[in-house]
């Protein structure tokens, strides 16, 4: 038999990100229609093996075709492109810190001839999205250690220009949505810097009010990009 609805599965990696998304759907009265946000843990292992998992489950038991992608939650911000609230896009999905050291520096996998390093969303789509969320449109990063040092901070402002964002999961939910072809984005919303570990500036409760207010929107930007594209 054949999958026969196209829909958005959102990802994150816990259930205060997912019932964020949540409340944003259902305040654009999208609940349970069209979208479905799912927790699937925290990494980039935990964001793949839980994408994958809900992909073949939505593919082959409940007949449901995701027409995209989305992987969501909170992020660290690279200043001063995405302060602390703010949200950000992914222009590209980067897996900052897969490879190799060497005495010349990082080299990302790809380099070394195994893989992928980054995932591209679809340039118009992301960037509208971008736009329609006033949002920091750049890369971003997806790392395994969380960022606690300015040294460490600078090392990848430097490795990757423009980048906006860094979280955990990002490339994780790429790489299964790939196994497929599915069309990927990736939004995040600013709790923390990136920089020097600072527990008690984080402003969790505030990023996921930013990340419940994207999602108020986004069924709308989505409607009108799809009506752009014919689909
Ligand atoms: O203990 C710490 O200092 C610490 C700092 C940042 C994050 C954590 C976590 O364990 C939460 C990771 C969780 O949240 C996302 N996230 C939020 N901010 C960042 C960040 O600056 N860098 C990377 N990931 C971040 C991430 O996607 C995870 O889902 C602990």
């Amino acid at each position: 038999m054949r999958a026969r609805r196209r829909h958005v599965l959102v990802l994150t990696a816990v259930d205060a990100e997912r019932d964020a998304v949540a409340a944003g759907l259902a305040a654009a009265g999208r609940a349970g229609s069209g979208f479905e946000a799912v927790t699937v843990g925290v990494g980039p292992a935990a964001a793949a093996a839980g994408t994958m998992y809900a992909l073949m489950e939505k593919l082959t038991v409940e007949r449901w075709h995701p027409g995209l992608v989305i992987s969501a939650g909170i992020g660290g911000g690279f200043a001063p492109a995405a302060p602390v609230g703010s949200l950000a896009v992914a222009e590209t999905i980067v897996a900052a810190d897969l490879g190799a050291q060497t005495a010349e520096g990082f080299a990302p996998v790809a380099e070394l001839g195994f893989g992928r390093s980054e995932h591209r969303p679809p340039a118009g789509l992301s960037r509208s999205v971008a736009d329609a969320l006033a949002a920091a449109y750049g890369p971003v990063l997806t790392v395994s250690t969380v960022t606690g040092t300015a040294e460490r901070a600078a090392e990848l402002a430097g490795r990757h220009p423009g980048a906006v964002a860094e979280a955990m999961e990002g490339f994780g939910v790429a790489e299964a949505a790939a196994f497929f072809d599915f069309p990927v984005l990736e939004i995040r919303a600013v709790s923390n810097a990136v920089g020097p570990r600072d527990r008690a500036a984080w402003r969790i409760g505030e990023a996921l009010a930013a990340l419940t207010s994207a999602f108020g929107k986004l069924p709308g930007v989505l409607e009108v990009e799809a009506a752009h594209d014919g689909t």
